[in-house]
């Protein structure tokens, strides 16, 4: 038995999901994070929110803050058009050792780089080290105290630009006021709310959509 339940999750997957499939890959996910034992990937019913923002947006580049095991980095990778990336952010190394494993079984590893650090040292640098000039979608997923800090530091390294789509996850469950405040207030975003509910459960959770109308 796997010590941690990240590699439970992945060790299911290898056994159970079809290798080079994707959607195999997220749909094992959650049935084990449904049945088995709860994990906090964005889920089945938040997924197909996720899901119409990208096809809607048809992003070049991409970056997700926060990777976990790389359950959303598989299904936007999977909705990506050829020649596009992912950038994806985990601060925690065992679970970017998973994730790194689940993106390779799923078949998306040539459109997916997970950076391993955190967001406030990795956002500066995606210019110089990363060679991105911007990106046009951005799944924030990781702490809920560091969306507003990471939002307004994408701004300020200019990394958005006008039309550039922001898509925040758990700003019900657990929660993310300040972000709310901050994008809906201060003019530079057009923002969307999509009620959903938390991964695995009934308890209420909503993503926000903003999108940047430029500094
Ligand atoms: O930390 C999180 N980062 C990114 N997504 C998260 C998520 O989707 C859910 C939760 C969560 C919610 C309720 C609960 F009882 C335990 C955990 C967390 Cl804590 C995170
Ligand atoms: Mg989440």
């Amino acid at each position: 038995m796997a010590q941690r339940k990240e590699e439970r999750i992945l060790e299911y997957v290898k056994q159970h999901a079809a290798e080079g499939d994707p959607q195999s890959v997220v749909d094992h996910i959650d049935k084990y994070c449904s049945q088995k034992e709860w994990a906090m990937h964005v889920g089945d019913e938040k997924g197909l929110i996720l899901d119409q923002v990208v096809k809607e947006t048809n992003p070049t580049i991409v970056l997700e803050l926060g990777t976990y095991c790389g359950y959303s980095a598989t299904r936007i990778a999977r909705l990506l058009k050829p020649g596009s990336r992912l950038l994806t952010v985990e601060m925690n190394p065992e679970n970017a050792a998973v994730a790194k494993q689940m993106i390779q079984f799923a078949g998306v590893q040539d459109k997916v780089e997970i950076l391993e650090g955190s967001t406030e040292v990795i956002i500066p640098s995606l210019k110089t080290k990363y060679g991105v000039d911007r990106v046009d979608f951005v799944f924030i997923d990781h702490f809920s105290e560091r969306y507003t800090a990471d939002t307004k530091l994408l701004e300020e390294c200019q990394l958005i630009k006008k039309g550039s789509v922001l898509l925040a996850d758990n700003v019900v469950f657990p929660g993310a006021p300040d972000f709310l405040e901050y994008v809906r207030t201060c003019g530079r975003y057009d923002c969307t709310y999509y009620p959903s509910h938390l991964e695995y459960s009934d308890k209420l959770d909503a993503l926000e959509k903003a999108v940047f109308k430029g500094p």
